[in-house]
């Protein structure tokens, strides 16, 4: 784990970071964002010590970097600039290599890793392993440049707007690329972007700067869901979730307090519920609010009498899904299925919400109508 305890950093008398406390996961990937000048840079710079706080500390595995010998910390810290930072005299392999042939690794180890990084990050060896940077894109430099920063098996790897100066479709597949490698290395990474949708892509952490502090640091999912003020909802813009509907959960969009009667309770009881309460279908709970079964408009016309208990005509065999289940899983379920009412329950199956196709689309919908409403406002504004 990289911790920073205390940072404060000023520049003659230009304070620019303010007592920053961070814990960066080891085995994750963090993203460090916010404004342009807000301390993103500095903050990064300080894990490989290419910049020295005015006081506090950082930690790395509980060891004060301060105390480490530089060269040996830096060789264990892979970097990734915006300008590549390549060699323009040695080609791709010599680049890769540089760090791995220093350590004196084994010339035919060295050379197996170097193959095996330029497959991960889609170069072909033989095409390109023996090519000088200027005979390569932008985006097969910044390749390079990310193979070079795995390539002596570094604990830490910090990516300083690596992606940023690419067309969007290079750099889309960079992120992809990334994320790949990181899912099979699993290494700290400390990424800094400007660019939200970049870090919601990528990030297992998203760390929010402004003026030097830190705003909100958190998952993707809680700082798009819950931002812990206006600067952080402003930053993060409405309906960003939308771009990764995956984290767009059933607990987001469900009914929260459906109709329910207990298994018990005269069917007649259920009837006049549904009545009351306008709708076609019923859940059947125990006293813990354990859902046992379901009673629908339809089931109503297979029964002879109403004299019955609900437990005797209830339908038990019923599709759940846990509140955590996302929209695009959910919308694959009830399509493959034609599911009119899915209930939601938590582990100990206790009925917490229901979700309808109507539910579906209201929040499909509420997007779009976000969207108006905002070009709306701007519209009053204007006026
Ligand atoms: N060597 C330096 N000397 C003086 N001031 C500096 C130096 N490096 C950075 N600063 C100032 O520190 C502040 C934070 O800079 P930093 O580069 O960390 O910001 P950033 O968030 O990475 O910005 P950007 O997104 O524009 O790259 C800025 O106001 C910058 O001008």
């Amino acid at each position: 784990m990289i911790k920073f305890q205390n940072i404060n950093k000023s520049f003659r008398n230009q304070k620019v970071l303010n007592n920053i406390n961070l814990n960066i996961n080891s085995g994750e990937l963090t993203v460090l964002i916010g404004p342009s000048g807000c301390g993103k840079t500095t903050t990064l710079k300080m894990i490989n010590r290419l910049i020295h706080p005015t006081s506090g500390h950082i930690f790395i595995n509980d060891e004060n970097i301060e105390k480490k010998d530089i060269i040996k910390l830096r060789r264990k810290i892979g970097y990734v600039i915006q300008q590549t930072g390549l060699f323009p005299h040695m080609t791709v392999k010599e680049n890769i290599e540089i760090i791995p042939r220093l350590e004196h690794v084994k010339s035919d180890e060295i050379s197996k890793k170097t193959v095996e990084l330029m497959k991960m990050i889609d170069l072909d060896p033989d095409e390109y392993l023996y090519r000088f940077p200027a005979q390569l894109s932008g985006g097969q430099m910044q390749r390079v440049g990310v193979a070079r920063a795995f390539a002596y098996d570094p604990d830490i790897i910090l990516m300083d707007e690596p992606f940023s100066a690419l067309d969007p479709i290079s750099r889309n597949q960079l992120q992809q690329e990334l994320i790949a490698l990181q899912e099979k290395m699993k290494k700290t990474i400390v990424f800094v972007t400007h660019d939200m949708d970049e870090a919601v892509k990528i990030a297992d952490r998203i760390c929010i700067m402004n003026n030097g502090e830190i705003v909100q640091a958190d998952t993707p999912e809680n700082i798009l869901k819950e931002p812990i003020n206006e600067f952080v909802s402003n930053f993060v813009g409405k309906n960003r979730i939308w771009t990764v509907p995956d984290l767009i959960r059933a607990k987001d969009i469900m009914i929260k307090n459906p109709v329910t009667a207990g298994s018990d309770e005269p069917l007649c009881n259920c009837i006049e519920k549904m009545r009351k309460s306008k709708v076609d279908s019923i859940f059947i709970v125990d006293s813990n609010d354990k859902l046992e079964g379901l009673i629908t408009i339809r089931t109503l016309n297979d029964v002879h009498s109403h004299n019955v208990k609900a437990s005797e005509v209830m339908n038990k065999s019923l599709f759940t899904i846990y509140e955590d289940y996302s929209i695009i899983n959910l919308l694959q379920l009830i399509i493959d299925n034609n599911l009119s009412a899915i209930p939601v329950v938590d582990r100990r199956q206790r009925l917490k919400g229901l979700i309808t196709p109507g539910t579906l689309v209201t929040s499909l919908g509420m997007q779009y109508l976000d969207n108006e409403n905002e070009k709306a406002g701007d519209n009053n504004e204007l006026s």
